[in-house]
């Protein structure tokens, strides 16, 4: 289990983390999302301890990473946003040094090389440097450094930008395992379905700090959806009623947005003033509408401040 605790890290007057708190189970992926800057990679960067907050508390598995760095390092895999891998030094030898690291014997560190190579598509690259790798090989090895000592907290910080589709699903996948098999992972991403791939439970930051912590459904429960009306382009436009009108938005020439927290009351209103839709999608609240809602509150705040 990871657990942090106001943490405060500075960059001269800049407040990276600002309070920042965050606990992630054993068996959970938490997706930590948030805009550029919100303190995401700062906050891998502390639990990994490759930077010193100046106040706050992180236990990695109960050890208090802030007091005993190398013990909690032990526990950790770590795959950074930057690629941090040797460039001279073959994927095979990288992995060892990694499953050495977490105090794997020989003989098992190289049933778990082979185990994390055939997860994450590298069985053909073992042998090569990291330095001539693809970027997307590289992704993979990297995450795969960070898994192969099966270790109780995984962070993975961006680990599919850039990826290729086929990247992308191995990844996924192996971060589901390590999930099932009961670590706690924290999974930073600025591609939202993936977090819903991972069936992943969401940490919203924002400005060094988490605003909002919980399941999808308990966090988009009061957002509203939208119905997407098609419109006849042979008939006039009705007027829309009033308690309508102000959610409502043009989608191109033919076509009508209406954000709305019930979809049937609000398609039966259109229906009796006389709107003839083609055709109506409904969509109910998803990760966007989140991201978008929290977003537009910042606005306001900073508007109010
Ligand atoms: N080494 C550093 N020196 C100075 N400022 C830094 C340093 N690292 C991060 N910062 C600042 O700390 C803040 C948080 O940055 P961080 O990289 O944690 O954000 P992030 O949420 O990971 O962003 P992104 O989504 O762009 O990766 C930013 O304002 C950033 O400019």
């Amino acid at each position: 289990m990871l657990s942090a605790e106001e943490l405060v890290m500075r960059y001269g007057d800049r407040r990276a983390l600002d309070g920042f708190s965050l606990e992630v189970r054993s068996g959970e992926v938490t997706g930590l999302i948030g805009h550029n800057g919100a303190g995401k990679s700062t906050f891998v960067e502390v639990v990994a301890g490759l930077v010193r907050p100046a106040s706050g508390r992180v236990r990695v598995c109960g050890v208090d990473a802030l007091e005993r760095p190398c013990d909690a390092r032990a526990l950790l895999g770590v795959a950074p946003q930057e690629l941090a891998l040797y460039p001279t030094v073959t994927v095979r030898e990288h992995l060892r040094l990694f499953a050495g690291l977490a105090g794997i014997r020989r003989a098992s560190a190289r049933r778990a090389v082979g185990a994390v190579a055939e997860e994450l598509m590298l069985g053909e690259v073992l042998d090569r440097r990291c330095g001539v790798l693809s970027g997307g090989q590289r992704r993979r090895a990297q995450a795969a450094a960070a898994m192969v000592g099966t270790p109780c907290v995984l962070l993975l910080d961006e680990p599919t930008a850039g990826a290729d589709p086929e990247t992308r699903q191995a990844l996924l996948a192996a971060v589901r395992a390590r999930a099932a098999a009961g670590a706690a992972v924290l999974y930073t991403t600025h591609y939202l379905p993936e977090l819903v791939d991972l069936d992943a439970t969401l940490a919203v930051a924002r400005r060094g700090r988490v605003v909002a912590r919980g399941g999808r459904a308990e966090l988009t429960a009061d957002l509203p959806g939208e119905i997407r009306l098609s419109l006849d382009p042979a008939r006039p436009r009705p007027a829309l009623p009033a308690e309508i009108a102000g959610r409502a938005r043009d989608d191109g020439p033919h076509a009508l947005r209406v954000a709305t927290r019930n979809p049937s009351a609000d398609l039966a209103t259109l229906l009796a003033a006389g709107c003839a839709p083609l055709s109506v999608d409904v969509r109910r609240p998803d990760l966007d509408d989140l991201y978008r809602s929290l977003a537009t509150r910042d606005l306001a705040a900073d508007a109010a401040a």
